[in-house]
């Protein structure tokens, strides 16, 4: 059957994945509607980060299912995402250190990209009219970030903040149908946190975006729709109000039972 607008733009069905004797992810569901944010979120060691492998290829899960756009992602590799339609953000940003701002954002305008990484790196290359072309769409993306002013510097000469603007750029300059955001708030503050903010409404008016995140505020505030993860189980499921008043996610973060009535 074909995806209607309403149909989820990813799902999760039975996951389940053990490292050895531990279950990181017991019989994990998910749904990832196009136009939203879905927020990921739960204590250390939850299994946060291996749902989002698993969604991403990185890990394969022993059961269960992914689907996209209704088709089963079966042994999809991380590097064939972007031209799946699906782009993602690293903890560890994953910058090309040796390229320019501008060519990190090239790379990700063209998910066959890879093919042309020599002749950027070396400078024999040159670029193609298509390559033009891709060139004035990073370009673009550098402006609507406010960082073309870098664009011909090197990513580890820039501050932390910027340079977590280019690995944002860089995701979505492929123009994915749904963006995956692997903790994109961790070591920003301020205005920096704001702008993201801003930025991950904006990137769900085209776009799923999946938000993997300790940050709170953030996640109450930009999220549509909140799983909640605990010993590697989903626990909760809904829209950010819901998911602050059940007692069930209280009791995983602060680890003790709430008690529903103090009084008797
Ligand atoms: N490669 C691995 N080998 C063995 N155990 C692992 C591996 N990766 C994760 N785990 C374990 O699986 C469980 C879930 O880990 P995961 O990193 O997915 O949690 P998380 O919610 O992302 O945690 P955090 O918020 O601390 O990043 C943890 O008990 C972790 O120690």
């Amino acid at each position: 059957m074909a995806p209607t607008a309403s149909s989820p733009l990813m799902e999760a069905e039975g996951v389940t994945v053990r490292f050895g004797g531990l279950a990181a992810l017991s019989d994990v569901g998910l749904s990832i509607a196009p136009q939203s944010v879905t927020g990921l979120i739960g204590p250390n060691g939850a299994g946060k980060t291996t749902l989002f492998n698993v969604l991403t290829g990185v890990v394969r899960p022993q059961r269960g299912t992914v689907t996209f756009k209704g088709r089963p992602l079966r042994g999809h590799r991380p590097h064939r995402l972007a031209s799946l339609g699906i782009s993602r953000t690293f903890q560890g940003l994953n910058l090309f250190g040796l390229m320019t701002v501008l060519d990190n954002v090239i790379v990700g305008a063209d998910p066959l990209g890879r093919s042309r990484l020599p002749g950027m790196l070396t400078g024999l290359g040159g670029y193609e009219r298509d390559e033009r072309e891709l060139a004035d769409r990073a370009m673009a993306l550098l402006e609507e970030f406010g960082i073309a002013d870098v664009a011909h510097a090197l990513p580890a000469t820039l501050p932390y903040g910027l340079q977590k603007r280019v690995a944002l750029a860089r995701a979505l300059a492929a123009e994915p149908e749904l963006l995956l955001l692997d903790e994109p708030a961790s070591g920003l503050s301020g205005a920096d946190l704001a702008d993201l903010a801003a930025v991950i409404r904006r990137c769900s008016r085209t776009m799923g975006v999946v938000l993997v995140e300790h940050h709170m505020d953030l996640v109450m505030d930009v999220c549509d729709h909140i799983v909640v993860l605990n010993f590697g189980r989903v626990i909760c499921s809904g829209p950010p109000a819901a998911v602050q008043a059940d007692p069930a996610v209280a009791e995983a973060y602060l680890g003790t039972p709430v008690q529903e009535d103090a009084g008797d």
